[in-house]
């Protein structure tokens, strides 16, 4: 897959992950209280189980947006799947006491169209990067735009050739 020559790798291991994401939960603690809590498909899945189990959140749904396509490559935004009245009635009307969750911020494409369906909820990552910041509320760790982020979902143990070269 073909990425941009100036990209940096920042690679994350199911452990830092859990760290970052309970570190996230507790920040969102002060936060609260929220109803439900609606995740970004497919990033978000994973922080938003780990923030409503830390949150004691039982109401979960899903906004499922496809957009990057590979390493650094942004298609056409589509919404697949909006939110649910059910999420966003009564007291709860235009998101308010709604927590929505995504692993990161990047260019904030994604997050801008996700507030514009529930502008009143409240928006968090686990990472971010400058351009996608000013669009979230909540936020653990700030990685420079030029950093590419891999899950720990994306990724698997493999051989590194050691410095001195050869094996
Ligand atoms: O701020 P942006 O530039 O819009 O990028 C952020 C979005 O990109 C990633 O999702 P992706 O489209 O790769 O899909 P996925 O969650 O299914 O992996 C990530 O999970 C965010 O949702
Ligand atoms: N895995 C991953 N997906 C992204 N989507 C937008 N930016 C990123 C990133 O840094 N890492
Ligand atoms: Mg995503």
């Amino acid at each position: 897959m073909a990425e941009a020559p100036s990209q940096k790798h920042f690679p994350v291991s199911w452990d830092q992950f859990h760290r970052d994401a309970r570190a996230l939960a507790w920040r969102l603690a002060a936060a609260g209280p929220f109803d439900s809590v609606v995740c970004v498909t497919r990033g978000g899945l994973v922080p938003a189980a780990i923030v409503a189990r830390e949150l004691n959140v039982r109401m979960i749904e899903t906004v499922c947006v496809e957009s990057y396509t590979g390493i650094g490559r942004q298609g056409e935004l589509r919404v697949l799947k909006g939110i649910s009245e059910a999420i966003t009635s009564g007291s709860n009307a235009g998101g308010q006491g709604v927590l929505i969750v995504d692993d990161l911020v990047d260019t904030g494409k994604t997050a801008r169209v996700v507030r514009e369906l529930i502008p009143k909820a409240h928006f968090a990552t686990v990472y971010a990067k400058p351009m996608g910041r000013p669009l979230v509320d909540t936020f653990i760790t700030e990685v420079s735009q030029d950093t590419w982020i891999f899950f720990p979902w994306d990724t698997g143990l493999a051989f590194v050739p050691p410095i001195h070269g050869g094996a």
